[in-house]
């Protein structure tokens, strides 16, 4: 009974727990307690829209999520944001009737529009300008634009609007969710960060949102989908046991969005992209998808899923923002840890570096720990908790440089991210546009750092073309690589017709 004074009772996952715990910390509090203590500090507060009244709510709103809500608010940070590096970049849309220039300017109801004040948007980014009223027209839309360049709001925004607008379904429905929104993403991370955000967007109007996703507890999720979801978040696995079980069922399901379109329709996941989608069987339904990157054979195969859509692209289709740095250093493999570790001491803010394989996050992680940096690592051999928290420490700074393979390479949103390292350079420039773009996100600045060698040969061609395009410094060295790549390229077709592929083990 060591350290346990009251004789009471403590099972054996808490023992620990307790065992760590200063005198000066409060007591931790159970799942249980928590709901309860929520549900009490919240119990006064009603839904400002009649869906709180949808299915068997009867106006309740989840303290859990209002709490979770306001936290996120407080953490909006928006300084430093420069929108006018947008201002004079290209807009292509295939059908030109639709733009619009503040938030009010479509039917909002006024509790989505407070909160999208809470969150500290004062205007719409350039792709919202555009995609928003599309999607209030309630066109199909595909949308390419940068990194960082606000492409979650123009799809949340109108969504929870619509759904404000119309209010909830007449019928009645039975056991299990019966969503109306659902998005869809390929990680499990970005699923949780969009999640994020459309708590706060629902914030109090009595929209029910929930995540799923893989290697988290399946019976807390299954719990939520029981008592109702309305827009669904999802990693495409999980998503497919949920409804293989009942415990969702797609059929009024009138809003899909497809987040990181071109990664969903690549080869891994198009199958089950298929199954969902045939599962969406109303008439009504309103597809957008979007992405930095969209290369053709992407949007071919997206163009199936979708009817007469509006097509919006602002910059150029798999570029990158010119606010990001974009340097390049030739080093042999075996000196770019030695010259990583140089190039560390330099940098300020958060460094996310990014390796090809899992091992060499694991061995990048210790080498760097063994010379003293704060610094954690991030893959799909980690265990989902490990994953969560370690980004966590990662945004939170107690933890500035991440190790990671491309689980974290796209949309994920983290403000103070300043650098970016391509420890290996990817096989394809839209991984290389996805990884520099978790800096220098909404018009602010950032620095990228690729080191590169004869195993850089994949993109050599088409990052060539990129930093021209962006017009970023090319060193000589880099010049004459691309040169000797070029006719090496053209000695024997080299990357031409490349397959639309991913590489699965990361
Ligand atoms: N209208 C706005 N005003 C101010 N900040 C905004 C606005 N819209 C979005 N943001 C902020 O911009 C950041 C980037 O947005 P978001 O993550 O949606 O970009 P994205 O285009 O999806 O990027 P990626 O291609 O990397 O996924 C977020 O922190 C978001 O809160």
């Amino acid at each position: 009974m060591d350290g346990n004074k009251t004789g009471k009772y403590i099972p054996p996952h808490k023992r620990a727990q307790l065992a760590n715990a200063s005198p000066s910390d409060p007591p931790v509090a159970s799942k249980f307690e928590k709901f309860l203590q929520n549900r009490n500090e919240y119990a006064s507060i009603k839904a400002e829209s009649n869906w709180g009244r949808r299915d068997r709510r009867n106006g309740f709103l989840d303290g859990e999520d209002l709490k979770q809500a306001e936290q996120l608010f407080q953490q909006e940070k928006h300084e430093g944001i420069d929108f006018e590096s947008y201002e004079d970049m290209p807009v292509e849309i295939s059908e030109s009737s639709y733009s619009m220039s503040n938030f009010s300017d479509c039917q909002v109801h006024p509790t989505l529009l407070a909160n999208v004040r809470k969150m500290g948007y004062e205007n719409p980014t350039p792709v919202q300008k555009y995609a928003i009223p599309c999607l209030f027209a309630r066109r199909d839309l595909m949308v390419c634009a940068q990194t960082g360049s606000g492409k979650t709001a123009s799809y949340l925004f109108p969504m929870v609007a619509k759904m404000l607008n119309d209010g909830p379904p007449e019928q009645s429905m039975g056991r299990g969710s019966y969503p109306l929104g659902l998005i869809l993403a390929p990680t499990r991370e970005l699923s949780i960060q969009i999640h994020e955000e459309a708590l706060k967007f629902c914030y109090k109007t009595g929209i029910k949102v929930a995540v799923v996703y893989g290697g988290a507890d399946p019976r807390s999720q299954s719990r939520e989908l029981e008592r109702g979801v309305d827009i669904i978040v999802a990693t495409p696995g999980r998503l497919i046991d949920f409804i293989n079980r009942g415990k969702v069922t797609l059929s009024i399901v009138k809003y899909v969005v497809l987040d990181e379109a071109d990664r969903m329709l690549d080869m891994g996941f198009e199958p089950q992209i298929r199954t969902i989608l045939e599962s969406t069987t109303n008439p009504s339904r309103e597809t957008t998808m979007c992405s930095a990157t969209f290369p053709q054979p992407a949007q071919d195969l997206a163009s199936q899923f979708m009817k007469e859509y509006i097509f919006l692209s602002i910059g150029k289709v798999g570029s990158t923002t010119e606010n990001i740095i974009q340097t390049l250093y030739n080093v042999e493999e075996h000196d770019k840890k030695v010259f990583l570790h140089d190039k560390l001491q330099s940098l300020q803010g958060l460094v996310l570096i990014f390796v090809e394989m899992k091992r060499t996050a694991d061995y990048l992680e210790d080498y760097l720990i063994e010379r003293g940096y704060r610094c954690g690592s991030i893959h799909g051999d980690k265990d989902q908790p490990q994953r969560e928290k370690v980004l966590r420490d990662f945004k939170s700074g107690k933890v500035p440089i991440l190790v990671a393979t491309d689980v974290a390479a796209r949309g994920l949103d983290i403000p103070n991210v300043t650098n970016v390292i391509n420890f290996d350079t990817p096989n394809a420039i839209e991984d290389y546009v996805h990884r520099i773009g978790r800096t220098g996100r909404v018009g602010k600045e950032g620095l990228a750092i690729s080191f590169i060698n004869d195993k850089s040969k994949p993109i050599v061609k088409d990052l060539y073309s990129l930093l021209l395009e962006t017009k970023q410094n090319i060193p000589d060295w880099f010049d004459e690589m691309y040169q000797k790549t070029v006719i090496t390229n053209r000695r024997f077709d080299y990357g031409r017709n490349r397959p639309y592929r991913h590489n699965w083990n990361r």
